[in-house]
């Protein structure tokens, strides 16, 4: 919609659908409507209307052609034909166009405002009408602002009687139609019962169908209820277990309260434990932490020592190695002397042997048993013993020269020898066998004269 707006100077400005407008014809706009508020309120004093009144409410007071017509009639005295007192409504606008006509100032038919269609050019037409009175008549520019505020007013309520009356003649369209169904379903009827019939069984069919669905539905129904039964039963069921369980949980959850009282009274007995038990490790801390002071120390007095040893050990070393080569000199010569000893000891070896053999290869010795015991001493046969192996056995069996007989050994050991004795005799054999020469030593005699006795003790000795 555009609409235009009056001016003080007579020009109009347009205002697009969106309702922008330039900030200068705004503000020319706002000048116009103060000063056309302060021109009503002086002329029409009862108006009283409020400084920054809003078009809105200019509108309203301007709506229904009283004010109008007092405008006219405080302007132009006795112009308007009327007894004090106005009627409201168009009757008003007529008779303030009348007197627009009598003003001899362009006028126009209420039947033209009427028609919406026309409406906007017709206004125009007013518009431009009262741009050339005001330019013929020398009429002021508030005047011709009042003016056109008057004919935005007409038009605004015309443009709403406008809109009542599209409304009207859509609810009569309407209305006709809803008029216009009826009538054919009226005929429709009135045509023929044979589609009545024919809808009538269908809706019998219906009918039948609906019954057996209701029978249907009573029946799942009814199963329905056995089945609910049922549920309510075993939901019942349910329900004893549970509070059943329940009670169990609730008993064993009360044991388990009594358990974790206990808990908490064995776990405040722990703590105290705990913190004895800290406490000593504390103290035993401290105690470890003096002994590993202690041992630190000890361990550097250690590591003084083992370097003051370290030293000692070179030294030793040094001495043992200048000892071990004074002595391997040493070893040197002993070993040459032993040389010269093996030498000596085999001449000494070689001359012990030609000594032995000197003394015999063959030796007899011997050894005169002494009387055991029960034995009679005086039934001996000895006669004389010498010391040179001469012996002399008597023989009182025969006489003469016979009775006395001399054999000749080595050497004789008396009744009175002892073993040591028999075997300091026969060692330098045994030191024979040593050096590797064959040695045989043999006894012989009659049973019990004392060969095992003497050879016992010589290989017990050797
Ligand atoms: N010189 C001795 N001094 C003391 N007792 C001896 C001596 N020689 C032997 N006898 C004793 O004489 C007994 C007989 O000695 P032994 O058994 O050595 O004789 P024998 O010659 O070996 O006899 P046989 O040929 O029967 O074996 C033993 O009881 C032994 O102890």
């Amino acid at each position: 919609m555009i609409s235009v707006y009056g001016r003080s100077d007579g020009s109009s400005s347009i205002l697009t659908s969106n309702g922008s407008e330039s900030r200068e014809s705004i503000d020319d706009n706002k000048q116009g409507h103060q000063s056309l508020v302060e021109w009503l309120n002086e002329t029409l004093p009862y108006l009283n209307l409020p400084w920054e009144a809003s078009e809105e409410e200019l509108r309203a007071c301007l709506v229904d052609g009283t004010v109008l017509c007092n405008l006219l009639n405080q302007l132009s005295p006795g112009s308007m034909r009327m007894g004090g007192s106005f009627e409201p409504g168009c009757v008003n606008i007529e008779r303030f166009l009348a007197a627009m006509d009598e003003m001899t100032l362009p006028r126009f038919e209420v039947s033209d405002l009427e028609q919406n269609t026309s409406t906007r050019s017709l206004f125009d037409m007013l518009d431009r009408l009262l741009d050339e009175s005001s330019q013929k008549m020398n009429v002021s520019h508030v005047y011709v602002s009042i003016l056109r505020g008057i004919v935005q007013v007409v038009e605004q309520r015309i443009s709403n009687q406008a809109e009542n009356l599209k409304n009207q003649n859509i609810l009569f369209r309407v209305r006709e139609e809803k008029y216009r169904s009826r009538i054919n379903v009226l005929e429709t009827l009135a045509s023929g019962t044979t589609d009545e019939n024919e809808l009538i069984r269908s809706e019998e069919k219906d009918v039948l169908q609906i019954e057996k669905e209701k029978e249907r539905s009573n029946a799942e129904l009814s199963k329905l209820k056995q089945e609910l039964e049922i549920v309510k039963e075993t939901h019942e069921k349910q329900f004893l277990e549970l509070k059943l369980n329940a009670q169990k949980a609730k008993v064993e959850l009360e044991k388990q309260l009594k358990n974790s009282e206990l808990r908490v009274v064995e776990a405040k007995e722990l703590e105290k434990l705990c913190e004895t038990k800290t406490k000593r490790w504390e103290k035993k801390e401290q105690t470890y932490k003096s002994f590993i002071n202690h041992q630190t120390e000890a361990l550097q007095e250690l590591k003084a020592t083992s370097m003051s040893l370290k030293h000692d050990v070179l030294k030793i070393g040094e001495n043992y190695f200048q000892d071990l080569t004074y002595y391997g000199i040493k070893l040197r010569g002993v070993a040459h002397a032993a040389k010269n000893y093996q030498i000596i000891i085999e001449e000494n070896r070689r001359l012990y042997n030609e000594v032995q053999e000197l003394k015999g290869n063959i030796r007899v010795y011997c050894r005169i048993r002494p009387f055991l015991q029960g034995q009679n001493k005086k039934q001996t046969s000895i006669e004389y013993t010498g010391e040179n192996g001469e012996l002399v056995v008597a023989n009182p069996l025969k006489q003469g020269k016979d009775t006395y007989r001399l054999f000749k050994f080595n050497k004789v050991f008396g009744p009175e020898s002892t073993q040591e004795e028999v075997f300091l005799d026969t060692r330098p054999l045994i030191r024979s066998i040593l050096d590797g020469y064959n040695v045989c030593i043999f006894a012989y005699g009659q049973t019990g004269s004392g060969k095992t006795y003497t050879m016992k003790e010589f290989l017990v000795s050797s």
